[in-house]
């Protein structure tokens, strides 16, 4: 098979930081290649090297085995490759259509013709099968229609070649199975995917070729299946021996005469009603839930971010004022937001400014914190959650997003919290720092603290000791610790089984 692209001893540096050393890789045409590696190890910077925004100090990289076109020659970069990023790049307020043909707009007598404008883009989503309304303002589309008229766009282009960069991240596993349906229907049509990752199950699905990268350097490259799951672990990793997750259903039940640290009383609010839960002492309750189910407005309920139209949320019996994050921190809710983009983490600042951001009025008086103070807090989320930075100082937007989300749960975590909310806490989260990340939440919940778990993602709801299912906007299932995927599966979907 020929290759379609080639990185030949590619190096970066930023600053001290060595982010690739000497990285090869051949992605042949026609293939789904997987681009594995823990947070950090340099996968971003490979792909913003074969994308042409930035350059790599050594080494050169080269299409269908002609040199890649100078930087700033954007129009060639573009007809060989584009990159869907998990963040979108299309402008919200443009319609779909606008978006599609942004800056080659079709004209006549030298204005756009709108007309063709919306016919073209029509042909041209529809000759990739893309329903989407061209009309549409290209910011209310879902994340998965989203990626896909980025894809259409880049094919529009002329690339064959497109990086998804962790596509699947934001999609419920309906939408992750069209979209993989997807790729496999565009790879019989000739295109060639590079397909980035933190679940390895997916690289199996979907992907032929795998090659992993360690701490800046290339480790393995091989076909799936001659690359089994555990020396994929173990080539990311460095080490031997695979993971374990805790699982809830490995310890002792906790007493039903148990206190609640925390009440939820007949919540109801955007998207749910009359959700009423008790989270104990000691105890980790999850809630699972399609995107639509309400789950994320309930947890954010819950730590603040918003206002219940009715009902309560009551630490140690007492209620909680209404949509005040401030007042559930000092009631000792920490929590790990949504998205760590725009309410996790202010991405300008250090990691020491950000972890200690919740903790300043304790760390010093009137606001006044000295830097050692900061530093020391940070250096020990450092080293508890292993981000891979070059110190304290690191500002939040030079970290890989592995390790935003790191700094994002140490932040939730310096305030000593009584109850932590988490909501997709593993999102982007290597496998080996997510074990690490999970042992976490047995360490809290060891220390008498309630965990509530929101989560896309079957792993993260393993060490809870009872998953509530959320569908459409109510509760209608409780499941203990050690339940089958299949039933909870069919719970959050709605299905209906036999017996
Ligand atoms: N703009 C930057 N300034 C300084 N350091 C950077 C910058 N961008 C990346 N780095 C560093 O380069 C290294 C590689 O980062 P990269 O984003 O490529 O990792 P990654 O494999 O994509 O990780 P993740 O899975 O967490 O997204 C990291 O140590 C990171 O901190």
């Amino acid at each position: 098979m020929s290759a379609i692209v080639e990185a030949i001893g590619v190096g970066r540096r930023y600053g001290p930081t060595v982010a690739l050393a000497d990285v090869s890789l051949t992605v042949a045409a026609g293939e789904s290649h997987a681009l594995v590696g823990r947070n950090g190890a340099g996968k971003s910077t490979l792909v913003s090297i074969l994308t042409g925004l930035s350059k790599p100090d050594t080494g050169s990289v080269l299409f269908g085995g002609e040199p890649a076109p100078a930087l700033g020659d954007r129009e060639a970069w573009r007809t060989r490759v584009a990159c869907v990023y998990q963040h979108s790049t299309v402008i919200p307020d443009l319609t779909v259509a606008e978006n599609l043909f942004i800056n080659r707009q079709p004209t006549r007598r030298g204005v756009i013709s709108w007309p063709r404008l919306r016919r073209e883009s029509r042909e041209l989503l529809d000759s990739w099968g893309v329903a989407v309304d061209v009309d549409l303002p290209a910011g209310e589309l879902s994340v998965e229609d989203r990626q896909l008229v980025e894809i259409a766009r880049a094919l529009s282009y002329g690339a064959r070649f497109i990086v998804l960069d962790e596509p699947t991240a934001q999609l419920d596993s309906d939408a992750i199975g069209r979209l993989f349906s997807r790729m496999r229907e565009l790879q019989d049509a000739g295109v060639t995917f590079l397909f980035i990752s933190h679940h390895l199950q997916e690289v199996y699905e979907v992907c032929q070729a795998v090659t992993v990268l360690r701490d800046a350097r290339h480790i393995l490259t091989g076909p799936v299946e001659e690359v089994s799951r555990s020396r994929l672990v173990d080539a990311m990793t460095g080490e031997t021996g695979g993971l374990t997750v805790v699982d809830a259903a490995g310890r002792e039940r906790i007493g039903a005469d148990t206190e609640d640290v925390l009440t939820a009383a007949g919540l109801s609010g955007d998207g749910f009603t009359d959700i009423s839960f008790g989270l104990r002492r000691g105890e980790v309750v999850g809630i699972a839930g399609s995107n639509a189910s309400g789950k994320h407005q309930v947890a954010e309920t819950v730590y603040g971010l918003r206002a219940p139209t009715a009902g309560a949320v009551l630490v140690g019996g007492r209620p909680l004022p209404r949509g005040d994050v401030k007042a559930a921190l000092r009631a000792g809710i920490g929590c790990v937001p949504r998205d760590r983009h725009h309410q996790g983490l202010v991405l300008g600042m250090s990691i020491a400014d950000n972890t200690a951001m919740s903790i300043l009025d304790r760390l010093g008086s009137g606001g006044l914190v000295a830097p050692r103070a900061r530093a020391a807090v940070a250096t020990k989320a450092i080293a508890d959650h292993g981000i891979v930075a070059s110190g304290p100082a690191q500002p939040a937007d030079a970290l890989s997003g592995g390790n935003q989300q790191k700094v994002v749960l140490a932040r939730a975590l310096a305030s000593d919290p009584s109850v932590l909310v988490l909501i997709n806490p593993t999102a982007g989260v290597d496998v080996k720092s997510k074990e690490a990340l999970l042992g976490q939440v047995e360490r809290i919940r060891a220390e008498g603290k309630a965990v509530l778990i929101v989560s896309d993602e079957l792993d993260d709801l393993r060490p809870c000791d009872r998953v509530l299912v959320l569908r459409a906007g109510t509760l209608v299932a409780e499941h203990e610790a050690g339940w089958s995927v299949g039933d909870l599966v069919a719970d959050i979907e709605g299905v209906v089984t036999d017996d």
